[in-house]
């Protein structure tokens, strides 16, 4: 197992059976992990904004959602996550590639990496930040067990560093 498979476990300890996607450099193995699963409906989108709408969707129709993106995405998605998805309360769980940390090369990255806290905070959406791949599983299942009983979304960032972090065997 390595800090990708965790995420994915936790996923499937969560029940998480319905995701959406924009993709990140750092989130290759998990997408392809989830575009593999049976089990798991994957909706690949254009726009984050899109995705959250569909998430809003798929919950309505009794799924348990998720999405997985960039931090960059965020910004994309400020009138969607106001407008739908907190004000009408719905549990979706954030996975959130957190570019433009240390050890980032794409000097493009940088801005909405200054922004990405700033802006949940001015959601009032809660994030955790996920820096130990061992805590990985536990965190993911729990941090959608918490958005469902809450009805709320709560995203986890993970920077640069944890994907080239190990995971005890
Ligand atoms: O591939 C990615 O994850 C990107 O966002 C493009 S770059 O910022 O890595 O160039």
């Amino acid at each position: 197992m390595d800090s990708t498979d965790v995420i994915y476990q936790g996923l499937k300890d969560a029940g998480i059976n319905f995701i959406v996607s924009v993709p990140c450099a750092n989130l290759k193995k998990l997408l392809n992990l989830v575009d593999e699963d049976p089990e798991i409906k994957h909706i690949p989108v254009t726009r984050e904004e899109e995705g959250f709408g569909i998430c809003a969707g798929a919950y309505m129709g009794g799924m348990k959602p998720a999405i997985l993106m960039q931090n960059s995405g965020l910004g994309n998605s400020v009138n969607v996550l106001a407008s739908l998805i907190k004000l009408y309360n719905f549990p979706i769980l954030i996975i959130i590639s957190h570019r433009g940390t240390l050890g980032e090369g794409v000097y493009g990255q940088v801005p909405m990496s200054k922004a990405t806290t700033k802006v949940f905070d001015s959601l009032d959406i809660r994030y955790i930040k996920v820096d130990n791949p061992n805590e990985s599983e536990k965190i993911v299942k729990q941090t959608w067990d918490l958005a469902y009983i809450s009805e709320e979304p709560i995203a986890l960032l993970f920077d640069i560093n944890y994907w080239k972090r190990s995971v005890d065997e």
